[in-house]
């Protein structure tokens, strides 16, 4: 199979360095913006400024440049790229007329708000639905830390597409070797998972960075789960869906993982550090940051509480510090599990 991975940051290196790992004999390139990179990449075997610790197998081939035309060649198109950049690239597949290959995209989150929009902030198949409806897509998503995926440590990932032969295709790239791959046709419920246990790994970041203990910690898990849940079903998704890899299942690795940015920006703002400080320091995206304030506007929306990511949108806005949106959360009335 032919897959092209657009955008070189640390995951769309590590799942171009998983499909190149496949017994199947993939043939895999991976396309990055900046030419510079690229060449460096290419000749030093490293991406050395998103994944410095591994060295990038001798069967992937690093380009850059027009990619148009290896997309239509592709057998499946992968999109690597933070979900800032998903509506301009998915614009860019849509122009290049019908895809014979599918197009799943990696991003966990939601899409600010636009301007115009009358609805608050879009999952990523929503943005498609508007700019390339044109196009089969489908996502990979579930508790997957680049670094752990590009060293080959065991992994399980869900495939969801509202298309069977989508969700097959992903199977046949993806599973073997060190992953396994689960098919999953709730789209909603597996995007809205990956987005809002971003938000609630920054919440889990605050509250052991501010020492608050075990027992506050499995308390924010299992109540941020129950808002995750509640936000999904409310927008369509299934709730079983929250019970698997792309809801609990990646909500407990970012939230409790070391290796997290989103829990990382947690930890630092608990440090009292502002937003601007931690944005300088962190290298990578933290979707969480970027899609708090979407995910909260969904849920007032669609009638859903969400006390947690709210609190959540007010540290990052700077409105209240850490220990008294605590307080807050504690102080709020009784409630029935
Ligand atoms: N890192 C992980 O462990 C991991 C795991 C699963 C999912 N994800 C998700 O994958 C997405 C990408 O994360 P990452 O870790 O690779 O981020 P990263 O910060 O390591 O890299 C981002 C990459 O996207 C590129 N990029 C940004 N804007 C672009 C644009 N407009 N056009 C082309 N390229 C652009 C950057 O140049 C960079 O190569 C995020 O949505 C993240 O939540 C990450
Ligand atoms: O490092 P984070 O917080 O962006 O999380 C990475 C992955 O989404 C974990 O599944």
């Amino acid at each position: 199979m032919n897959v092209l991975i657009l955008g070189g940051g640390a995951w769309g290196t590590a799942v171009a360095m998983a499909a190149a790992a496949h017994p199947a004999g993939h043939r895999v390139t991976l396309w990055l913006r900046d030419a510079a990179q690229a060449a460096e990449m290419a000749a030093t075997r490293r991406n050395a400024r998103y994944l410095p610790q591994v060295e990038l197998p001798a069967a992937l081939d690093v380009v850059a440049g027009d990619w148009h035309a290896q997309a239509v060649a592709a057998d499946l198109v992968v999109l690597g790229t933070p979900v800032a950049a998903l509506r301009a690239m998915l614009v860019e597949l849509q122009a290049l007329g019908p895809l014979s290959a599918p197009v799943v995209w990696l991003c966990k989150g939601l899409e600010p708000p636009q301007a115009d929009a009358s609805v608050a902030g879009l999952l990523p198949h929503e943005v498609q639905a508007t700019v390339a409806p044109g196009l089969l897509c489908g996502l990979l998503s579930g508790p997957s830390f680049a670094l752990e995926v590009a060293r080959a440590q065991p992994t399980a990932l869900v495939a969801a597409s509202s298309h069977s032969q989508v969700r097959q295709l992903l199977v046949a790239a993806f599973h073997g070797h060190a992953m396994r791959i689960y098919s999953n046709d709730d789209v909603t419920g597996v995007e809205v998972g990956g987005a809002v246990k971003n938000v609630l790994a920054i919440a889990t970041g605050v509250c052991d960075g501010l020492e608050l203990g075990l027992n506050a910690r499995a308390a924010l898990v299992t109540r941020g789960l129950a808002e995750m849940a509640r936000l999904g079903v409310a927008l369509g998704g299934r709730h079983e869906t929250f019970m698997g890899l792309a809801g609990v299942g990646d909500l407990v690795l970012t939230a409790t993982g070391g290796l997290s940015r989103n829990r990382k920006v947690g930890l630092l703002l608990a440090q009292r550090q502002s937003l601007a400080q931690i944005l300088a320091q962190l290298g990578h995206v933290a979707e969480g940051v970027y899609c708090a304030r979407a995910v909260v506007q969904r849920a007032r929306q669609a009638g859903v509480e969400m006390p947690i990511s709210q609190a959540v949108v007010q540290m990052l806005d700077g409105q209240a510090d850490a220990q008294a949106l605590v307080h807050g959360l504690l102080a709020r009335d009784p409630a029935i599990e």
